[in-house]
């Protein structure tokens, strides 16, 4: 080993300290179009990847429409808005969900929200940059649409998981959603994740088809990460506001996110993880989105 990658290295595991070996790592959960299951999926994922021992933190990025709290049935004290506001520090935004996951809130309602200018977002990213300790996995459950936070929250991930249905809109919207993040915001890889899947189909065809096309016409890579079949305890867990995870483990939803978790531990380290500043500070993240 020659010096110079020896002291960069060394540099590296003191900034990461705790998690030299598994670096934290960001994970946006999009997909372009609403009622696809963007929450619930990311909130189960959460509490599976905590199951497995991980510290996991949700941020609810659906700036004016936030309902993760409504779906864990918590009733949070703060959001991103008294963080914006000086009223809360970022170390006291967390509020403790089940299983040990933490979760982050943003407000619903409040349209101040939803047009967040540059100084605004940039001091929600410094704010994020301080966190200590850094969880294992920062999973974003980010908005439909195509707004400026949504593509800053997927360009500035180190993941980005794409929701899509066995619906042409769903599957047109995640296409545009991954065409706009590659052109504009240098995205270049994806994973795939088909949700409401009827009992007979693996998600394979939807896979197949979006990666015929943002092969041919994007150059990007889209990995089929997971699938999810459409299960009505999914529904009835957002009715009773609590995680389908742990209140139906054995249903087949519930086992399907397990196998998401697992598949998302064995996703690759990339050289370029393990840095939290990147999640807000990369610059054309910034810069794009001004
Ligand atoms: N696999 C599934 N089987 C059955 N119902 C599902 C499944 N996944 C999600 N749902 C249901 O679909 C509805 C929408 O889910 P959710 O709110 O998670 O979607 P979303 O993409 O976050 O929506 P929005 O963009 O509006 O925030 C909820 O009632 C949820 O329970």
């Amino acid at each position: 080993m020659d010096q110079a990658h020896g002291l960069k290295q060394l540099l590296l595991e003191r900034r990461l300290g705790a998690h030299a070996e598994r670096p934290p790592r960001v994970i946006a959960i999009g997909g372009g179009k609403g009622g696809i299951g963007k929450t619930s999926i990311t909130v189960n994922l959460g509490i599976a990847l905590s199951q497995r021992g991980r510290r996991v933190m949700v941020l609810d990025a659906d700036l004016g429409l936030a309902n993760v709290d409504v779906l864990l049935g918590l009733n949070p004290r703060w959001t991103l808005l008294d963080l914006l506001d000086g009223r809360c520090p970022i170390e006291d935004l967390a509020v403790a969900g089940p299983e040990g996951l933490e979760v982050i809130f943003s407000c619903s309602g409040n349209r101040r929200m939803t047009h967040l200018d540059i100084t605004e977002r940039a001091a929600i990213v410094r704010a994020f940059d301080e966190l200590d300790p850094w969880p294992d996995y920062l999973l974003v459950d980010v908005a439909a649409g195509l707004s400026d936070d949504v593509l800053m929250f997927c360009a500035a991930a180190d993941e980005v998981i794409m929701v899509a249905c066995d619906d042409p809109s769903s599957m047109t919207d995640a296409y545009a959603t991954m065409k706009i993040l590659t052109m504009d915001c240098g995205v270049k890889d994806f994973q795939l994740l088909t949700n409401m899947m009827p009992p007979t189909s693996d998600g394979s065809r939807i896979h197949e088809r979006l990666l015929r096309v943002s092969s041919s016409y994007l150059n990007t890579s889209v990995n089929h990460l997971g699938n999810i079949p459409m299960d009505d305890y999914m529904r009835r867990a957002a009715r009773s506001q609590k995680p389908l995870i742990c209140d139906w483990p054995g249903s087949p939803a519930a086992l399907a996110i397990r196998a998401l978790a697992e598949a998302v531990e064995r996703l690759p380290t990339r050289s370029d993880m393990g840095r939290p500043i990147r999640f807000f500070l990369r610059q054309h993240a910034m810069g794009s989105f001004a």
